[in-house]
Formats: C-alpha cells, structure tokens, sequence
C-alpha cells in the first residue's frame, strides 16, 4: 500500500503568520500524496466577538446557532481556506480548497437534540466520508485542504470539529492507503506539565486514556483530540501522532510527540 500522510492543523497555529507559513513549508516539504485538514476556532471566536457574537463552547464543541454558522462558514470555508490554499501555492504544492458539501466529500448528520442544543453542529458516521472523491483528487495530483464546514445532503451546511474530521478521513482512508495522521499544535505533544513542554508523552496507550483524564493531566480541548486519535488507531489508521506544528520538518528524523498505540 503506498503511504498517505493527513495532517490536522489546528487554530492556535494558523492564528500566526509566522508560524503558520513555516508549518505550510514543512507540510509542502512532505513526500507522496497528503491532505490538509484545518480548523480554525480560535479565528472564528474573534471574528465573532467583532460582530457581537458571543462564542459559546460545550466539551470542545461550539453551540453554532443560524448567525454563528454564517461566521464560522465564512472564517473557515473562506478567510482561512482559501489564505492556506493560495499560501500552498506560492510555495509549489497545488493544494485545492473543499468543503465537506464540495464533491460530496464529508456527508454529516445535525447532532440530534437532548440535553443541549448544539444547532447546526454535524456529526460523522461510518459512511461520511468519500474515500473515491479524495482518491481521484490525490491521483490527479492534487492536494485537498478540507475546512470543518460539511452538509447534510438537503442544502444544510453544518460545522464539524476539526480533529474529528482529521479521525474520519484517516480512517477511510486506510482502505486505499497505509495512512498516517498527525495531529500539530502549539505543544510539543501531550505533556505530562501542559506548561512544560519538556514533560512530552512519548507514547500512550488507549487503556491509559481513562487514567489520564482522571488524574487531570489532559483537560480542556485535548480530551476530545486524544478520543478522535484513538478512533483513528483503533479503526485501522497505521500511525496516529499529537506533537508541535513547527516540528513537523523533523517527522522522519526523530521522535516527534506523542505516538499513540493500540
Ligand atoms: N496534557 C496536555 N498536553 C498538551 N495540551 C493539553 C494537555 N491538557 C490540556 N491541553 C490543552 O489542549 C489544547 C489543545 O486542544 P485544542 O485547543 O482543541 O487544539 P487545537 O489547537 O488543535 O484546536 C492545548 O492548547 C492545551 O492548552
Ligand atoms: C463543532 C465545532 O466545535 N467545530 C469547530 C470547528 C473548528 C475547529 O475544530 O477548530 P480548531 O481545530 O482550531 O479547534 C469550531 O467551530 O470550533
């Protein structure tokens, strides 16, 4: 099987210009076909508050009501995807730019209704994503940067946790390829001290996870990135990573981050 690098880069990154560019320049440097996946909340939290809209967040998710979808759809299917894929251009990676609805590429369900009202937030299932359609844009020598905008199939666009989208991609992925994920942010993997970024994690294992949150050392947004990895590793994805963007260069050399295992 030929190998198949995605990356997740989340909205701390991107939120810096210098950061990110030397992020775009590594991920470029990456040999064989490759997918981008990119969130962006922290962008959209601002841009929000610009319009008078106050961002609310439930277990790393955004209560993304009518108003909110239309800033979140502009942020992250516009402003942020389509400055990353002209950024990938200028430095020679031909880089399209998607949205789940576009090629029918990441079909989601509106997360039902129960104790909370999430709004137009999408949830993936087994069958979400079209491996065909990323598969012909990978052979026609494409690279896809996909936004955490997806659909309903029935005109409704839905926003999408990014390290989910990251998860689902890999995972269907891996039946065409010998896929790996990395997931890059702004630490250096999980850290034992989130404040000290010599504390990495070298490697978790899923029946360490439990113990972890319990104990407090993953809190806030790493225990929904920690789920989706271990989705990814246990439905098949060959190599599943969690370290810093701007060490992304380093990848083959020498241990990077945090490698999860089964
Ligand atoms: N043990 C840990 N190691 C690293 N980060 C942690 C840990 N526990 C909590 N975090 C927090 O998780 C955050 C990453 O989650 P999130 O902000 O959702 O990522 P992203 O930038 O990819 O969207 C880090 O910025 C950090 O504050
Ligand atoms: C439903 C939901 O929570 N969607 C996320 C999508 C963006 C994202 O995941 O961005 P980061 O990777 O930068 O956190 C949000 O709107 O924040």
């Amino acid at each position: 099987m030929q190998k198949l690098t995605i990356i997740k880069i989340g909205g701390n990154v991107i939120d810096n210009s210098e950061n990110l560019h030397h992020f775009l320049q590594d991920f470029t440097a990456l040999e064989g076909p490759k997918i981008l996946i990119h969130g962006g909340g922290k962008i959209a939290t601002e841009t929000s508050a610009a319009m008078g809209i106050e961002a609310k967040m439930i277990d790393g998710r955004r209560i993304t009501d009518i108003d909110t979808l239309r800033v979140v759809t502009m942020v992250y299917a516009g402003l942020i995807n389509k400055n990353m894929v002209a950024q990938l251009q200028a430095k020679g990676n031909n880089a399209i730019g998607l949205t789940g609805a576009d090629g029918n590429i990441i079909k989601a369900k509106k997360r039902p209704v129960k104790a909370i009202d999430y709004g137009f937030v999408g949830d993936l299932e087994e069958s979400s994503v079209s491996s065909t359609m990323l598969d012909s844009l990978l052979k026609a020598g494409l690279t896809p940067v996909l936004c955490a905008i997806t659909h309903d199939g029935d005109t409704q666009l839905l926003n999408t946790n990014a390290d989910t989208i990251a998860s689902a991609v890999a995972v269907a992925m891996s039946s065409v390829y010998e896929t790996h994920l990395v997931y890059c942010f702004e630490k250096k993997g999980v850290l034992k001290d989130v404040n000290d970024d010599a504390t990495v994690v070298r490697e978790i294992r899923a029946s360490e996870f439990e113990g972890l949150k319990a104990d407090g050392t993953v809190a806030g947004g790493m225990i929904p990135k920690l789920h989706n990895a271990f989705e990814a590793i246990n439905k098949g994805v060959a190599a599943v990573y969690i370290g810093k963007a701007d060490e992304l260069g380093e990848i083959e050399k020498r241990n990077f981050g945090t490698k999860l295992l089964r």
